[in-house]
């Protein structure tokens, strides 16, 4: 992948408060609305799997650099290390040793897709580390510490004796903070419906749109082996410092924004695991907006231009998880979602 030259530099902080153009807000609604019977047939909508790139979009797709494969499988194997599973490669055929190809847009400049970087068993341990260790860790905030307190006292974070949401009876409640304005919340609605993010690293503050001050040395720390894993694939355009980990159910959408609190141009890494996803992408003064089908382990890059560019999430689609996913961690719950790792730099 070509280094970041010519980076732009980033919009003003006060830029996060700004409304999305109209053109993003229309495709994003008509996305929105889209049937999921009608998407293949979509020639405008870029997909890596399925039928393959339409006619479309192929002549405005090309490979910029690659990884090499057999340091990416090294990078995934120090990942999941210990804790890979007979269950981890889920039946698939070896991939080939060639290496992995990354492919640019040329409608939104620096915007890079890597599809089905992430194999099975580095998905299945990812998720692991997300929402059984870090989500059973007060430090890392979820949207629900806002309104509720989580019963962080019944789990545990120890790796000989983890325990996590998942393992406590569901029936367990979250009490509210204020019970006047809310009402006390099952650990089961919570996993299924309402845990929308969890932050990773330095804690975002999403009243202010700001994140910890560099010199106050304050941030949490950002999980050691996630940021092995991106460092491993993407060193030469990120430090992971933060991330956001969004969970999805058919219905959900993420609106039009652009990502601009980061004191820092370096690129954004956005892994995807689970039900497959719309995404919205196109720049401010562009009439061309990208929408792409995101699949399970699909990594992409918003490097450069696009490193500002608006974007959203105007559906998820149901019932497309992969199968040897689907009864993650039991019961058909991956089967019901989407999980996003959206990864930044804070600071240079
Ligand atoms: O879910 C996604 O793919 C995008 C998430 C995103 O844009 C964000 O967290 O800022
Ligand atoms: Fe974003």
């Amino acid at each position: 992948m070509p280094k970041s030259n010519s980076v732009p530099p980033p919009p003003p902080v006060s830029h996060a408060h700004r409304a999305p153009p109209v053109h993003i807000r229309e495709v994003h609604k008509k996305y929105q609305k889209a049937s999921i019977a009608s998407l293949p047939r979509d020639e405008f909508l870029l997909d890596f799997g399925g039928n393959g790139v339409s006619e479309y979009h192929k002549t405005r797709v090309r490979d910029v650099g690659r990884i090499v494969r057999a340091r990416a499988e090294n990078v995934f194997r120090d990942f999941e290390g210990g804790q890979k599973t007979q269950e981890g490669a889920g039946g698939e055929e070896e991939s080939p040793l060639d290496d992995i190809l990354i492919y640019e847009h040329s409608s939104v400049p620096g915007f890079c897709v890597i599809p089905s970087l992430l194999p099975p068993s580095t998905q299945k341990s990812l998720l692991h580390r997300l929402l059984f260790r870090d989500l059973s860790n007060p430090q890392h905030k979820t949207n629900l510490n806002l309104h509720y307190n989580l019963p962080y006292s019944l789990l545990s974070t120890s790796p000989e004796t983890l325990s996590s949401f998942f393992d406590i009876p569901q029936t367990t409640f979250l009490e509210p903070l204020d019970p006047e304005c809310h009402k006390p919340l099952s650990v089961e609605r919570m996993l299924e419906k309402k845990l929308r993010w969890m932050t990773l690293g330095g804690q975002y503050d999403w009243t202010r749109k700001e994140y910890p001050e560099k010199e106050k040395g304050e941030e949490v720390v950002f999980p050691q082996d996630v940021a092995r894993l991106i460092m491993g694939l993407f060193s030469n355009k990120i430090i992971p410092q933060a991330a956001i980990s969004n969970l999805y159910s058919p219905g959900d959408t993420l609106s039009p924004h652009r990502d601009v609190s980061e004191s820092s141009a370096a690129a954004l890494v956005s892994l995807s695991i689970g039900c497959d996803a719309l995404f919205v992408i196109g720049l401010d003064d562009s009439s061309e907006v990208l929408v792409m089908r995101i699949r399970s382990g699909d990594a992409v890059i918003m490097d450069r231009e696009s490193r500002w560019a608006w974007h959203s999430v105007p559906k998820i689609l149901a019932e497309t998880c992969p199968g040897w996913l689907a009864d993650w961690p039991a019961d058909g719950w991956m089967g019901r979602k989407r999980v996003n790792l959206n990864v930044r730099q804070m600071w240079d």
